[in-house]
């Protein structure tokens, strides 16, 4: 399987930004593609896109990125064996040891790296899911979604602070189900919105755009949306959050712009801790900020044993980062997000990391996605039981929860996670009982 050709191009995302495509072709002819994603709410330590343009397609042109696959990276890789993905992404780290990758740009590695990937898997004649699975000896199964209901932050002009407002559907039978239940809640929630007047079009993700007075408005609104559903929260349905709270923490306060106040470590934790008591919450991504380590440790100290507690901007796909995090007793579950480190091989590193730790696994999409569908596969492929790519009425979102059915359809409706001894862990009736 030798790498013959690598080729760039320019394409658009879906916030209407340009974005690097990769094509790789072996010899003999098979191709793989890899399109890099492109977040909105980032990490400091997480892999950097390279840019330019100045004012022209706002700052956010490709260019040098396209040149950095085409000058610099295809000389190197053109006559290597591509099936060994490890050596490939030793050499994309090579060609760019700075730690953001901000010589090469992440949005050139990791569009190669997952080029690669797929090559290899067309190459081997094998579903990339599959391919995966063998690859790195992990057990295949289709994840559990979190679909978004109401977008905010940074993806829906901070209208609300908190980022993500998302359901999931632990107990159901199938995946189909998931998608069928978390459908109802969502046309539920845009006509609660309707009747307020307050409904005001659809967020990066796919989600409703909020327009609520405060935050906890959108808490109540998605909770009475789950009833007008005719399903009931806490048991069947549940919340996520991703609070994305790096994004508002400013000197270590937390300001929360929509409600005009300010709060500190302690009283952000207080906060979420009222709303994890008030609402059948199970799961929160980042609740502090990145830069607020001993406040995530606090919080895993008080919610880790009944909630979720997703590190994202916090550990940014990075294995040294969630064992340290797994050493401090901060979080206790992962966001694996590939272009946050930059290439394949640096994200299933973190998967492992977190398997050997005891962390949970979400893998997720960014705000701004394309039609490539990798981690679906990705997150079927390793077994990671979870995934969060956003919402209905957004093509490049759905996607990739349409891909999950067609895997479904390989995999068989068996290898569906919900209900597995995964979910007893954390959402038994236990803790929901309490909460409903
Ligand atoms: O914060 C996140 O988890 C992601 C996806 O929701 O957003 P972004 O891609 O903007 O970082
Ligand atoms: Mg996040």
């Amino acid at each position: 399987m030798i790498i013959e050709a690598i080729r760039s191009r320019r394409i658009w995302d879906s916030r209407g930004n340009p974005t690097v495509e990769v094509d790789v072709t072996l010899e003999g002819g098979h191709v793989g593609h890899g399109i890099a994603p492109a977040g909105a709410s980032r990490g400091t330590r997480e892999a950097m896109d390279l840019r330019d343009g100045g004012p022209a397609l706002r700052g956010m042109g490709v260019g040098r990125a396209l040149a950095s696959v085409d000058d610099v990276v295809a000389p190197a890789l053109i006559g290597r064996d591509a099936s060994d993905q490890a050596a490939v992404d030793a050499v994309l780290l090579s060609l760019d040891p700075s730690p953001l990758k901000d010589s090469l740009g992440g949005n050139a590695t990791v569009a190669v790296s997952m080029a690669v990937l797929h090559a290899v898997a067309t190459a081997a004649g094998k579903p990339l899911w599959l391919h995966i699975s063998d690859t790195y000896g992990a057990a295949p199964s289709i994840p559990l979604p979190e679909v978004q209901i109401f977008g905010g932050g940074a993806h829906a002009g901070r209208r609300v602070d908190i980022q993500d407002f998302m359901i999931m559907v632990p107990g159901a039978g199938s995946f189909d189900e998931v998608l069928e239940i978390t459908n109802e809640v969502y046309f539920a929630a845009g006509d609660i919105m309707k009747r307020k007047g307050k409904l005001a079009g659809v967020a990066d993700e796919g989600g409703w755009w909020p327009a609520f007075d405060n935050n906890e408005e959108a808490l109540e609104t998605l909770t009475n949306a789950i009833n007008a559903a005719g399903e009931t929260p806490g048991k069947n349905v549940v919340i996520s959050l991703d609070v994305a709270a790096s994004e508002f923490c400013v000197d270590g306060r937390y300001r929360l712009a929509l409600e005009d106040r300010e709060l500190d470590t302690g009283e952000m934790i207080d906060l979420l801790g009222r709303w994890i008591d008030a609402y059948p919450i199970v799961s929160i991504e980042d609740p502090l900020s990145e830069a607020d380590p001993s406040g995530m440790a606090e919080f895993t100290r008080r919610f880790g044993k009944k909630l979720q507690i997703i590190g994202d901007d916090y550990l940014v796909t990075n294995a040294s980062l969630v064992r340290e995090a797994a050493s401090q007793g901060a979080c206790n579950a992962v966001l694996i997000k590939v272009n946050q480190a930059g290439t394949i091989s640096e994200a299933i590193d973190t998967f492992r990391a977190a398997t050997e730790t005891g962390y949970r696994c979400v893998v997720s999409a960014r705000s701004g996605e394309t039609e490539d569908v990798t981690i679906s596969h990705l997150a079927a492929g390793l077994g990671t039981g979870q995934l969060k790519v956003g919402s209905f009425t957004r093509s490049e979102r759905m996607a990739k929860w349409n891909e999950c059915l067609r895997i479904q359809d390989e995999l068989g409706a068996k290898a569906f996670v919900g209900g597995s001894p995964l979910s007893a862990t954390w959402w038994g009736d236990q803790n929901m009982g309490e909460k409903s």
